[in-house]
């Protein structure tokens, strides 16, 4: 049997490691004492106390034993890929022999011959050239068409790297992809510290700046209103060249002057020498307009943040990098700590948005700036030329362009001069039809109801004369397509509607120059000529258009007898007669696909979804808001009456407002008096009963009318009553048809921190609830702003984990903590902490992390006025050892900045009720009771508004809402 070891093993620490193999190379079970775990692990004894983790798959026809993990000192608990937390009785788990083991299934990625695989979200081996560039030192270059595995190979360099990195890349979602690859099935290292951040976020990381980034939409809306408009007449053209051109150079300035850009070589500007004075006219003119509507540009913003970048990274990635510009890169490179250590991937054939980029500005950066690439002397471009995502035939068209582009404007440069080739055993289909009625309706009806396929077409107004034809709500401009892929692609009129500059695209090019299997290096003929320049957009559209298909590509074009369509040679693949299967989403694939764009900001397409395919509609109930709560209690209290108090209670149940709560509870209001346990089963049985099945069904129904993250009455999302509740499989399922586990109700809570809130009272949540809770509810990261600058702080750090029970402690412990009448326990002390969270369990907080010496070093580590240099000023320290929340500090929330005592409300603290001792001396009458009670909350009131107005500097409202002395 062939025997692969994961790439993260060390097979030298291991003992015995070579003789285990070779017995299960053997197949003599017996003899590494193989026993079976679960349904596809196996563990082989290394020693008196160390054990082997393997399973077994077949791979092109063989049984392949995948060896996994070494567990030491017989610590099931602590194993990456048993479920955590795993208790094994070795006395009790069964003997096997090899003849009874059945491989798990088939891994088609994995090639039998190679010693080693990896581990992303999916088992995979890396091919030769892959391995060649895993094995390579920083810095190098990874060039790559689409789905040629560079983010695959690049997140698995990086797991072998030790310190703080950084990975950087334009689009969130493709950031927020790779964050969730890279700690796949529970990958953890701890010898490093990763920042995932967008570029955007890497320049809020420096600072935040103000206003909102330009995008095109924008640029577009003000050049037509401009009278250089009927000259330039191109604004995406004018675009490029202030964001390629004028702003995106590295130099001392923001941007070129006038007299530097009127200067330019012909090969450096998209425009001609005559055009240029009106497009520097326009780029002063853009200056004010960015200035006049709180839009930044973020190059000009990079200038500015050149002093302001430290060195804080030991390693970086760079994913994408066609999509920045020379001033971006150089920022992000100058926060290396050494010069050099970085990886660069992209692909210049997949440029469409507007920055003039390419690999031979990369180079010259680094020739100009020596520093930046480090000593290394030596070759550090690597190119991947296998593509692993799309079919043969789609690759086969998607290189007939690439070819067309060579024959045409020459090698882009020397990097992009490839060939790419498919190792897809699935041919796939690719057919060109007409335009004719029946084939669109034809082709509509098959496709309509389905999630794998997208129509696409060049530019966004054509979107509409797509739609009158297609019911698909997949209809997206290349430029918005960039980085999606589907199952099958239409394409629409992309050449037709943009038929003469596709002529062009294709003028004097001889089909013949298009039959050979590599290109060759050449350049253009005449360095005069800005075709390339002015026509990549076109063919670089086309390409990306192509490579988002997987398998099949449906070509719908009104004139077939464009030359372009002779030039590639399309006319064998004519048809008239669709043959795309039919295929129906269910609803639940829909809401999927919707929330997948909704996270990807394709908002028009998930919001078409969402109206016509799944017919959401708005809540047919009110839903009460801070506002309307307020307003809501305030006129409960002065009628008394019990209908309009109950539902006051209710939500102030819900939310531990305990101002209200005390004040109920005093005015003797009979469900307030009641237990909390009797009182919370009441409620949950009144309003969140469909929660109470494990069958997800009742609660789907509401999902299905109102939408995966509609409110409920008191403005919680689903799956955030499904955390309170305790509710897994609900949770599960809400979030599989992706629900937004980032949104807050009323008092600050994401449905994470209902779980933890009940788990760090209730032991038995904690350890039946809370672990698969957390693990499916914890959003991957909470974007915090200290000073200025984003700080974006993971899951993984303990930094995250106590802000997060800081804000489940906040109703319940922090207010009461504080109005305390002896002040002992103001703020939250590590003393503290460390107790409430020894009810957590080893999955949700490591024991390690639990003591109170760990906790005391990351609370002071973080503090404001500390001086750590791994601060991340989260904390004030108001008193010795008493900690709060820093007051400065502020939260991300959706796409706002937001001070943290704001989404958590200190107006909403109460002291405890006080307990009934008064009572049960039996000196007292009801209302001396009474009056002592209240006294005694009021000074807890006060003191709580001393510490709002002292310490957080908050003005305080005169507690109205709390209780009034009789
Ligand atoms: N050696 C391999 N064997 C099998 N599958 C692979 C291999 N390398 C990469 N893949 C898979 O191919 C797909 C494309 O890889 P990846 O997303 O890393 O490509 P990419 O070059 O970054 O593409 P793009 O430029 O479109 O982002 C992924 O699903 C990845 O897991």
């Amino acid at each position: 049997m062939r025997v692969l070891v994961y790439n993260e093993l060390i097979p030298e620490q291991i003992p015995n490691f070579d003789k285990v193999v070779h017995a299960l190379g053997e197949r003599d079970f017996a003899r590494a004492d193989v026993r079976k775990l679960t349904d596809t692990l196996y563990r082989a004894r290394l020693n008196k106390s160390d054990r082997l983790l393997f399973s077994l798959y077949r791979a092109r026809g063989e049984t392949c034993c995948l060896i996994l993990e070494h567990i030491r000192n017989h610590a099931y608990e602590k194993s990456r890929f048993l479920s955590r937390g795993a208790e094994i009785d070795e006395d009790k788990i069964p003997v096997i022999e090899a003849d009874a083991a059945t491989p798990a299934g088939d891994l088609p990625l994995l090639d039998p011959d190679k010693p080693r695989f990896n581990i992303l979200d999916k088992i995979l081996t890396f091919d030769d050239e892959q391995e060649a560039i895993h094995g390579l030192s920083p810095p190098v270059i990874i060039i790559g068409s689409a789905g040629s595995g560079k983010t695959a190979l690049t997140l698995e360099k990086m797991k072998q790297m030790v310190g703080d990195m950084l990975y950087v890349s334009l689009s969130p979602y493709l950031v927020r992809n790779a964050r969730d690859l890279y700690y796949a099935r529970n990958y953890t290292n701890d010898d490093q510290e990763i920042d995932f951040l967008s570029f955007q976020e890497f320049l809020e990381s420096i600072r935040v700046p103000e206003g909102r980034e330009v995008t095109p939409r924008d640029f577009q809306a003000w050049f037509v209103r401009q009278p250089a408009a009927r000259r330039l007449r191109d604004a995406h053209k004018v675009f490029e060249e202030i964001r390629g051109v004028i702003t995106g150079p590295v130099g001392d300035e923001g941007w070129l002057s006038r007299e530097d850009y009127l200067d330019l070589g012909v090969k450096q500007s998209i425009f001609s020498e005559e055009d240029r004075p009106a497009v520097y006219d326009l780029f002063e003119k853009y200056r004010v307009f960015l200035r006049d509507s709180n839009l930044y540009d973020s190059n000009i913003v990079s200038h500015e943040y050149v002093g302001a970048v430290v060195p804080r990274y030991d390693f970086l990635v760079v994913d994408e990098v066609q999509d920045i510009t020379n001033i971006q890169l150089y920022l992000i490179l100058k926060s290396l700590r050494t010069a050099g250590e970085f990886i660069l991937t992209g692909d210049s054939n997949q440029i469409v948005h507007p920055n003039f980029f390419s690999w031979a500005h990369i180079k010259s950066l680094f020739f100009e700036a020596r520093g930046l690439s480090g000593a290394h002397d030596g070759e550090i471009v690597r190119i991947l030329r296998t593509n692993y995502r799309n079919t043969a035939t789609v690759t086969e068209v998607a290189n007939r362009i690439l070819k067309l582009k060579h024959a045409r404007f020459g090698s882009v440069d020397r990097e992009s001069n490839y060939l790419v080739r498919s190792v897809a055993r699935e041919p796939g289909r690719l057919q060109l039809l007409p335009q004719t009625p029946e084939v669109l309706g034809d082709l509509d009806d098959r496709t309509r109801r389905s999630t794998r396929v997208a129509v696409l077409v060049l530019h966004p107004d054509q979107k509409d004369e797509a739609r009158r034809w297609f019911n698909t709500p997949l209809v997206f401009s290349v430029q918005e397509a960039k980085g999606l892929e589907y199952d099958s692609i239409i394409l629409f009129n992309v050449v037709s509607d943009e038929a003469k500059a596709f002529r062009e695209v294709t003028r004097d090019v001889d089909p013949a120059a298009l039959e050979t299997d590599t290109l060759t290096y050449a350049r253009a003929r005449d360095k005069r000529d800005k075709s390339l320049e002015v026509y990549k957009f076109y063919i670089n559209a086309l390409f990306v258009a192509i490579t988002r298909a997987v398998r099949n590509l449906y070509w719908v074009e009104s004139d077939h007898g464009h030359p372009l369509i002779d030039v590639l040679q399309m006319a064998r693949f004519s048809e008239v007669t669709v043959s795309a299967e039919r295929e129906d989403s269910s609803l639940e694939q829909w809401q999927r696909e919707a929330s997948r764009l909704e996270m990807q900001g394709k908002t028009e397409q998930a919001q078409d979804i969402r109206d016509r395919v799944l017919q959401q509609k708005p809540v047919p109930w009110s839903v009460v808001d801070r506002a309307t709560f307020d307003a809501q209690s305030e006129a409960a209290f002065a009628s008394g009456a019990r209908k309009q108090l109950l539902p006051v209670f209710e939500h102030a149940l819900l939310h531990w407002y305990r101002p209200i709560l005390n004040r109920l509870t005093l005015d003797g209001f009979k469900p307030a008096l009641d237990p909390e346990d009797k009182a919370v089963t009441l409620m949950h049985r009144k309003h969140f009963e469909a929660y109470a099945f494990k069958n997800p069904g009742t609660v789907l129904r509401d999902v299905e009318r109102y939408g995966i993250d509609h409110r409920t009455p008191f403005n919680l999302t689903p799956v955030m009553v499904a955390a309170r509740v305790g509710n897994i499989p609900v949770a599960k399922t809400l979030i599989e048809r992706g629900a937004d586990p980032t949104l807050t109700a009323n008092h600050g809570f994401t449905a994470v921190d209902f779980a933890l809130e009940r788990g760090l009272t209730d032991e038995r949540f904690a350890r039946q609830k809370l672990p698969e809770l957390f693990d499916l509810l914890a959003p991957p990261s909470i974007d915090v702003q200290a000073r200025g600058r984003l700080i974006k702080l993971d899951r993984h750090l303990m930094e995250y984990v106590l802000l997060r029970i800081m804000g489940a402690l906040f109703y319940r412990r922090l207010g009461p903590w504080i109005a305390t009448r002896y002040g002992h326990n103001e703020g939250f002390t590590a003393k503290a902490l460390a107790e409430v969270v020894t009810i957590l369990p080893e999955e949700v907080l490591p024991d390690r992390r639990k003591k109170r010496t760990y906790i005391s070093s990351i609370l002071s580590k973080n503090e404001v006025d500390g001086t750590s240099p791994y601060n991340r000023f989260l904390f004030r320290r108001f008193r010795h050892g008493h900690y709060i929340v820093d007051p400065d500090l502020k939260i991300r929330v959706g796409t706002a900045w937001v001070p943290y005592y704001q989404v958590f409300r200190p107006e909403a603290w109460g002291p405890d009720h006080p307990p009934d001792y008064y009572a049960r001396s039996g000196l007292y009458s009801e209302a001396d009771i009474k009056a002592m009670q209240t006294r005694e909350i009021d000074r807890g009131m006060q003191k709580l508004a001393a510490f709002r107005a002292d310490v957080l500097g908050l003005e305080t409202d005169g507690n109205s809402l709390g209780p009034r002395s009789p």
